[in-house]
């Protein structure tokens, strides 16, 4: 059947003719889809908050948000099947944008949406065969940690913990057999920072089929891009900052070798873990404030930070100075992120200072617009036995602080008040000073 004249056409029609000349069969012209968005293809580059709100959507109707396609299947216009989409497990419009847009934000040539951080994990891991190596940290994500253990008791997988804040310790261990050396740096709970670099050379020098993948969680592509310097694989829970919300789950892989994204692509298809339409799109709305967000996130982390440390409690945070390794991070990273943990030397008082803040909601997770206070080693960490927190030299006293966006004086406040509630500080007219007590039976100075 011949192509409709084009003065049968509504100008949007017209316009999208120019791009697409298929028409369907009844001779009306097949609108583009929206999916191809975002890759840079040549034009100037913007400055990340840019990037992180500009699309290049080619809807029919010109929609400025990406259209939810909530279907599972795509009607095909031959009994060969072929068309663009077939079956939403395989591929959907509303998912393809979002990891156009996330490819382009985090420095890929692909990145793959699934159903959470440790769905994202789980595709990644699925890279190793047994008798694999692999080499990872000794301070993990809860989650990560289970995972890489069943590996290690089901899979045949061989895992190596080692202290990876000293590249050394890395080295020492790799070998033909290593297959992937994981890394998160900073590290959850424990904010310690890893040197991704020297870790990435030593890797593929010694194996050049070795992959450094490196969890990205705690910085999002607005403050770190580990594909930069040496990673070959980046992923991170679209849970935290990506979504910032704290009302979906998403895990989001990228790389820049294609033949590795479509080795994870097979995966995904063929598990089925890809990440929904309508999560696609929630992710995809979340990520256009992520620099507006995290900004504030961050400066209030850093007031929060260097509040408790003037106070005399030992706090963890990359920003402050204090930090043992803070010019290793800002070698790598374009700011700190916005979670910091303390400790204030007895499991009691850390729970009665939880119990007290109000504003501070009791959660896991981070990234979110909402402030939360934690005791990993009873939550997010719980996962990890006691004996190997102990070994890992994890304080069980530690307390995790996420910063949101909520006014800085007010967060302040109320964990002023909840440090005082607690009996956590002695209160003299000068204000007030931590009564924690460090390692060697001495009470830390105040800054
Ligand atoms: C550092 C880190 N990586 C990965 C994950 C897993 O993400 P998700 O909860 O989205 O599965 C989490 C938290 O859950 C995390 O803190
Ligand atoms: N019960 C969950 C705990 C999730 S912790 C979420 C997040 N990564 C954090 O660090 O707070 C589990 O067992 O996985």
């Amino acid at each position: 059947m011949a192509a409709p004249s084009t003065n049968r056409l509504s100008p949007a029609s017209q316009a999208a003719n120019k791009v697409f000349t298929r028409v369907d069969l009844d001779g009306h012209a097949l609108p583009p889809s929206p999916a191809p968005s975002s890759p840079l293809s040549g034009r100037k580059r913007y400055a990340l908050a840019t990037e992180l709100v500009y699309t290049d959507s080619k809807d029919q109707y010109g929609a400025s948000s990406i259209p939810i396609y909530q279907s599972a299947t795509f009607k095909q216009t031959s009994s060969n099947g072929g068309n663009e989409y077939d079956y939403t497990r395989s591929g959907n419009p509303t998912r393809t944008h979002l990891e156009r847009h996330l490819a382009k934000i985090m420095n890929a040539t692909r990145a793959l949406a699934v159903g959470s951080g440790m769905g994202a994990l789980d595709v990644i891991t699925r890279l190793l065969k047994p008798g694999d190596e692999v080499i990872t940290g000794d301070d993990l994500y809860g989650g990560t940690n289970r995972l890489l253990t069943y590996l290690k008791n089901n899979q045949g997988v061989v895992v190596h913990h080692v202290d990876t804040t000293n590249a050394d310790n890395v080295k020492a261990v790799i070998s033909n057999k290593t297959a992937m050396v994981l890394l998160e740096t900073p590290t959850n709970p424990l904010l310690k920072i890893v040197d991704i670099p020297s870790i990435a050379r030593a890797t593929h020098e010694a194996n050049s089929k070795a992959l450094v993948v490196v969890d990205n969680t705690m910085l999002s592509p607005m403050l770190f891009n580990p594909l930069d310097i040496g990673a070959d694989i980046v992923y991170e829970s679209g849970t935290k900052y990506l979504s910032g919300h704290h009302d979906i789950m998403a895990g989001v892989i990228a790389c820049n070798d294609a033949e590795l994204g479509d080795k994870m692509y097979f995966t995904i298809n063929a598990t089925g873990c890809g990440l929904s339409p309508n999560d696609s799109f929630l992710l995809m709305r979340g990520v256009k404030t992520l620099a507006i967000r995290m900004e504030k996130q961050q400066a209030n982390a850093q007031r929060i930070a260097e509040f408790l440390e003037s106070h005399g409690f030992r706090v963890r945070y990359p920003g402050l100075k204090s930090h043992p390794q803070y010019d290793l991070h800002w070698s790598m990273a374009r700011g700190a992120g916005a979670v910091l943990s303390f400790e204030t030397g007895d499991i009691t008082l850390s729970e009665r200072i939880v119990e007290a803040a109000r504003l501070w909601g009791i959660s896991v997770s981070f990234g979110c617009v909402n402030s939360l206070i934690s005791m990993p080693c009873r939550m997010s960490h719980a996962s990890i036995d006691a004996k190997t927190r102990q070994e890992r030299q994890m304080p069980e006293d530690i307390i995790r602080l996420c910063v949101g966006i909520e006014d800085a004086d007010d967060l302040i406040d109320d964990l002023s008040r909840a440090l005082v509630q607690a009996g956590a500080v002695t209160v003299s007219l000068d204000g007030f000073q931590a009564n924690t007590v460090d390692d060697d039976g001495t009470t830390p100075s105040s800054a």
